[in-house]
């Protein structure tokens, strides 16, 4: 079958663009997920002792509201053109795009997953919005409307595809040591032992941590096991944002689903929760709140889950047969293979090449319906959001320059005796230029929230104009 042509789609609407609710967020607090089967002596826990924990748990719960990533593009320089001319020029590489585009919206309380086949993008998007990718990145990433900075890192649990953990320690070690050592130093040292313990209890990781973690030369725990044990240490920071590059490769289905049912329980409590995943089972597909699907960087479908075959329905791709999984519908799709261009897989009629440029084309016209139809209803769902996070950022702005202005009157006060604050307006001190052209830049940054755009350069160049009168 030739792809169908760049199709108008009469899928109603980017899938969130009418959903105004979201899912329903459970109580703000660590959910213990009642799928985890308890391990031997879970028994032990008193429920007064789980509650203890969970509500030490609790109070460092901080939701990142909002995520959102606008059109975001990657480029790597190809390592192809390597040839040098005379003279030591060397040829121009060409740059090689990995992402190209992708946008999408994820919200406290979902959990989306990252679709596509192998060497798609997926692990460097997730990287992105860990903000741990180095090059050169376009497109905007932003946290409750804010960019990625230490306070945004200090909420995000990133958990990566290769597990770094100390192979001679027990599970239970490993996990007390990341507490004592990641956790605020408000909390006592038993409580972030209590901690550790929730966390291994919720991951069930009972049974096994006494257990070594092993490596390569000393036989430890289980691949699963390994796998509950990183996403713990980022779970005992609770963090607002769980990124996870796949947590299930490797695993049987069992095992798998139960990563994912956690994955969804920690959202439910309040977590934007985003992961990478190569070929779910439709059990583990019906997890998932929303679905990303890449096709070589190119994003072919952004929205809920549960729409995926009604969208590719409507602009003339249909499964083989009713009882398709979605996600191998949608991973074949990614690769360009339609129901029909199996059959020409098993007849083997032109050969590879034609294949090839049959599913080039199908991936083609896949992108052009994305950008046609869901990419316009997901541009305005993203710049309504934002404008919700402008004004959010406004009144936290106010009132952050309302103790601001305290703070001056009191410094004020304190300074001049008792007199009214216009005295800084008056005196020739130095203290009265310098706080004048110090802090009235400062709350005009804080009242328009510019300390990250070009409008900090000016704030700072007030600074120092302020500061030369005075000299
Ligand atoms: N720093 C880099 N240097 C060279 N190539 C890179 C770099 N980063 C990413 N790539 C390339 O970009 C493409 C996407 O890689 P990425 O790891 O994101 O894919 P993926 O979808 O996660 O794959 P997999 O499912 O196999 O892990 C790959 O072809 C990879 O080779």
């Amino acid at each position: 079958m030739m792809p169908p042509n760049e199709q108008e789609s009469s899928f109603p609407v980017t899938p969130d663009a009418n959903r105004n609710e979201t899912i329903p967020v459970q109580e703000n607090r660590f959910s213990s997920p009642s799928h985890v089967i308890p391990c031997l002596d879970d028994s032990d826990d008193g429920p007064s002792h789980q509650s203890r924990q969970s509500s030490v748990l609790r109070q460092s719960l901080r939701p990142i509201i909002l995520k959102v990533f606008e059109e975001l593009t990657y480029s790597i320089k190809s390592q192809t053109g390597k040839g040098r001319y005379w003279f030591g020029s060397e040829e121009p590489k060409p740059n090689r795009l990995v992402l190209n585009g992708v946008s999408g919206i994820v919200k406290p309380g979902e959990l989306l997953a990252m679709l596509g086949p192998s060497g798609s993008g997926k692990t460097t998007l997730v990287t992105a919005l860990a903000g741990r990718l180095q090059g050169k990145l376009t497109g905007t990433v932003s946290y409750n409307g804010d960019p990625f900075t230490s306070s945004v890192k200090r909420k995000t649990g990133f958990v990566t595809q290769d597990d770094v953990l100390y192979p001679h320690l027990t599970v239970m070690e490993t996990l007390t040591y990341t507490a004592l050592l990641r956790l605020p130093k408000e909390l006592t040292r038993e409580e972030k032992i209590e901690q550790a313990e929730t966390v291994v209890s919720d991951l069930g990781l009972t049974r096994c941590c006494k257990t070594v973690i092993g490596g390569g030369l000393i036989r430890g725990i289980s691949g699963g096991e390994r796998k509950r044990v990183s996403i713990g240490q980022e779970m005992l920071v609770n963090p607002s944002l769980l990124l996870l590059d796949e947590p299930t490769s490797g695993l049987d289905s069992t095992t798998a689903a139960r990563i994912i049912a956690t994955l969804r329980s920690l959202a439910r409590g309040g977590r934007t929760v985003v992961t990478t995943i190569h070929q779910p089972s439709s059990r583990l597909y019906r997890m998932f709140d929303k679905v990303l699907v890449l096709s070589e960087g190119n994003p072919i479908y952004s929205g809920d889950s549960g729409r995926v075959m009604e969208y590719f329905g409507s602009i003339g791709f249909q499964p083989g047969s009713s009882f398709v999984n979605p996600a191998d519908f949608v991973l074949d799709l990614a690769n360009g293979i339609t129901s029909d261009t199996k059959q020409y897989d098993q007849v083997e009629i032109n050969g590879k090449l034609d294949r090839l440029e049959e599913q080039n084309s199908v991936k083609q016209s896949l992108i052009s319906s994305y950008k046609k139809n869901l990419y316009p209803h997901l541009k305005e769902e993203v710049s309504r959001t934002f404008a919700q996070d402008q004004s959010v950022n406004g009144s936290r702005a106010k009132s952050m320059a309302n103790e601001l202005v305290d703070a001056i009157l009191s410094f004020t006060k304190t300074r001049f005796k008792g007199e009214k604050p216009r005295i800084i307006f008056r005196t020739k001190n130095i203290y009265g230029h310098v706080g004048f052209f110090t802090l009235w830049p400062l709350m005009v940054a804080f009242s328009r929230c510019s300390f990250t755009r070009p409008g900090w350069s000016i704030v700072l160049l007030l600074n120092i104009l302020g500061i030369l009168p005075s000299l």
